[in-house]
């Protein structure tokens, strides 16, 4: 395998056409977790399978790019076993964007620091701008108060010993998640890993915030939808319930995705909108949404056409929307496919869902067209694909 000689946050395409993987590297003590963490993630393996892993005997590339096993970014994860240093490893530091390190919250701490340390003190010369993501792991075996404890214990150890090494070493960026494959904070701790690989984030957010602030929304995702990672989220604080509301949501209706793929085949069935959204600002409508429905909107952006003219054939968009009442009363979660492997998955009010329907849809199609704008200029800019 051919590796560059510089340091790269973004995948670039190669003389040959081949898109060059954004690398991160996957690290921790034996049995940490790495390879449930890589199969649970990309793989869909449920969590209990990942009792019946084999150990990694020597360091795998994982490939997931926008067309096969997708994600926003096109990465390779290499997932190493327990025992790699440096010098084993097989590739100097400086290829990676990204080391993820794995540390079970039950262990002896003493050998996963001095590693995380080693490869910190490896990273500092030749890749001092390397993010470094440490996942305290397995958290949902601990209680809560034992969990933030030993969180903030690892936390206070690491820093001591890298203080302890070189004053220097406090300049590495190091981020701490509290992950397990047991619930969705590993889908939200991985998220926030990639959002530092995303160059257009602080736009796309920027589209997110409008949207929400249009529909008096109080929280909007952006979702890929085979990772079930979020590439983007507005401004307001993520809370874990409902991320895992989205999630859970994001997966039942993907479970449904072969229905509506085998419908947007029958092209007949599909209406071109006329090519300029007309915006109905004060658009009410009186009837009222069925809970739990799931409806079919199909469209065609301008910018589904090709700048060839040729009629490409038309994307289907599928929408969803489901009360949340009891437990949210007055709430509504919305479903929009934005492009065919992002959605845009929002909490909003009930009355403004049921009535101004169309407000909401027009904002949807905004978002969609303003996303599409997005990846084309970071398509024509580094002439590789960051979304689809
Ligand atoms: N309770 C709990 N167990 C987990 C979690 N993630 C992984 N495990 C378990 O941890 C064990 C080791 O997982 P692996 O993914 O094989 O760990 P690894 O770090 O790849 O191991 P090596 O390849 O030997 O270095 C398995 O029995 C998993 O089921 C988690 O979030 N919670």
């Amino acid at each position: 395998m051919s590796l560059p000689d510089h340091p790269s946050t973004k995948p670039e395409v190669s003389k040959d056409g081949s898109v060059h993987r954004t690398k991160v590297l996957l690290l921790g003590t034996r049995r940490s977790g790495k390879t449930s963490i890589q199969q649970v993630l990309f793989n869909d393996l449920p969590p209990k399978q990942t009792f019946y892993l084999e150990p990694t005997m020597r360091v795998t590339q994982h490939l997931y790019d926008a067309k096969g096993n997708s994600t926003i970014i096109p990465l390779e994860l290499w997932d190493c076993p327990g025992n790699i240093t440096v010098d084993t490893l097989g590739a100097p530091l400086s290829d990676f964007s990204t080391v993820v390190f794995v540390v079970d919250i039950r262990d002896n701490y003493q050998q996963p620091i001095s590693k995380l340390v080693e490869f910190v003190a490896g990273a500092y010369d030749v890749n001092p701008g390397i993010n470094f993501e440490v996942f305290i792991h397995k958290a949902e075996k601990l209680q809560e108060d034992d969990k933030i404890e030993n969180f903030r214990q690892i936390q206070e150890r690491v820093t001591e010993r890298l203080a302890d090494e070189s004053p220097e070493y406090e300049q590495v960026a190091l981020n701490f998640h509290l992950t397990s494959v047991y619930d969705h904070s590993l889908q939200e701790a991985f998220s926030r890993v990639l959002h530092k690989l995303i160059d257009s984030l602080e736009f796309i957010e920027g589209l997110l915030n409008v949207f929400c602030s249009n529909t008096s929304s109080p929280k909007a995702f952006l979702f890929d939808t085979t990772s079930k990672l979020y590439v983007a989220t507005d401004s307001s604080p993520v809370d874990q319930a409902t991320h895992t509301l989205c999630c859970d949501y994001l997966r039942m209706l993907s479970s449904f995705a072969p229905l509506y793929k085998s419908n947007a085949a029958s092209e007949p069935r599909v209406h071109a909108l006329s090519p300029t959204p007309t915006p109905p600002p004060t658009a009410t409508s009186s009837s009222p949404a069925s809970t739990s429905s799931a409806r079919a909107l199909l469209s065609q952006s301008p910018s589904d056409e090709p700048s060839s003219g040729v009629a490409k054939k038309s994307l289907f968009y599928p929408s969803a929307a489901a009360s949340l009442s009891p437990s949210h009363p007055g709430t509504t979660l919305t479903y929009h496919l934005v492009t065919p492997h992002l959605a845009l998955l929002a909490l909003l009010p009930t009355t403004v869902y049921e009535m101004r329907k169309g407000l909401v849809e027009w904002n949807v199609v905004w978002l969609r067209e303003g996303i599409r704008e997005i990846w084309e200029v970071e398509k024509t800019r580094s002439t590789t694909t960051h979304f689809t």
